[in-house]
């Protein structure tokens, strides 16, 4: 990546802070890159150090130690003016939404622009215009508290939008949505990406979040990055065990272990049969795949539970499944799924009993 398409470039950060005599890392030595006009999601657990590291994206956070660069600009060596002028081109939204209960919609969304030299005129004809953009332009003279939770998070986006971000930060923007309003917020901020080609980076502890829109990803865990990479990549073949826990939940296989344990899958096997479960991307369809078995091995299959999901426009497939074979041999379908490019899982041996089935 050329230094003039990077928006974010964060170098071997630390951030540790004091407490009761303790010393906590919070971020602990991380270096990423975002892309301009990309989508990045940053997924972890409660206290990974998300929000901190992000927070030293405009050093309203300062780094113990690292660098930090925006848009091409050192940041730690930028006078308060200076950094003032960056810290407006990056836009935040959060959880709770954070807007000025006695004012308008409309006047929220001026709020940022309220110390500028712009025109009263000018500053609600923007406003309003950010109101249209988000799909909220008829609700200009409402207040806070008469719009739903996905309105006012819109409100907050527009609010954001005003002092013409190149970046937006969202720390946990649609955690406090349903599954319905957090899908059409996300569509919102994919429309911003697309059309105002504003980087995005993305917050969550929820993978159905990254794999909708982002387009690259780090994994937090105690403060440090535990695996980054491409979404589909990281979808496909995920390596660190946490990474493999967050996709799975975006792809209900934890649905699929529980099955496995009340219906004592691996219990009921016949001598000549394998439960197996098996991932395969886009280059190697299930129905492909299965009737070459059928066909060619003559081996026989009982699906049990089959999923597929569109992550960065590859299809992954998700399938429990039984095989049968006449002899019992599975030498040859082991091999034959290998070079059909299918990751596969034998949970015919798998300590079932105490639900303890590694799909790793
Ligand atoms: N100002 C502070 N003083 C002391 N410790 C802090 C401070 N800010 C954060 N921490 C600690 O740093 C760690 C990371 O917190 P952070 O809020 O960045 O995590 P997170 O991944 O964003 O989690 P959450 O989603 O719960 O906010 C936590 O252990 C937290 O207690």
């Amino acid at each position: 990546m050329s230094v003039a398409d990077v928006a974010i470039d964060l170098q071997d950060i630390n951030v540790t802070f004091e407490r009761k005599g303790e010393t906590v890392t919070a971020v602990d030595d991380v270096s990423l890159q975002v892309k301009k006009g990309s989508i990045y999601g940053i997924i972890g657990y409660s206290g990974a150090g998300k929000s901190t590291l992000v927070r030293v994206i405009n050093l309203l956070q300062r780094p113990s130690s690292g660098k930090v660069s925006v848009s091409g600009q050192d940041l730690q060596q930028l006078t308060d003016k200076k950094l003032r002028g960056v810290r407006q081109k990056v836009g935040m939204i959060f959880q709770h939404f954070n807007l000025l209960r006695s004012r308008t919609v409309l006047n929220n969304v001026e709020y940022p622009l309220l110390g500028k030299k712009i025109a009263r005129k000018d500053r609600e004809a923007k406003a309003l215009e950010l109101l249209k953009l988000v799909g909220l332009a008829e609700y200009a003279q409402s207040y806070p508290e008469e719009l739903s939770g996905g309105q006012k998070q819109r409100v907050a986006i527009a609010r954001a939008l005003a002092s013409d971000p190149d970046i937006l930060i969202s720390d946990e923007a649609t955690s406090a949505l349903d599954p319905q309003t957090t899908a059409s917020i996300l569509e919102l901020l994919k429309k911003l990406n697309d059309e105002l080609g504003l980087t995005i980076v993305l917050i969550t502890h929820e993978m159905q979040v990254i794999k909708s829109i982002c387009q690259e990803v780090a994994v937090m865990a105690d403060g440090a990055v535990i695996e980054q990479g491409f979404v589909g990549d990281l979808f496909t073949d995920p390596q660190q065990p946490l990474t493999k826990k967050f996709v799975e939940s975006a792809a209900n296989v934890t649905e699929m272990r529980q099955q496995i344990v009340s219906d004592q899958l691996v219990e009921k096997l016949q001598p000549n049969e394998r439960l197996l479960y098996l991932r395969f991307s886009s280059d190697a369809t299930s129905e492909s795949v299965i009737s070459e078995l059928a066909i060619q091995y003559g081996v026989k299959a009982n699906i049990i539970f089959a999923n597929v999901q569109k992550v960065a426009q590859l299809s992954l497939g998700y399938m429990l499944v039984v095989l049968s074979t006449v002899d019992g041999q599975f030498d040859q379908t082991f091999h034959y799924l290998q070079t059909a490019g299918v990751k596969v899982n034998d949970f015919s041996e798998a300590p079932q009993a105490k639900g303890e089935i590694d799909v790793s």
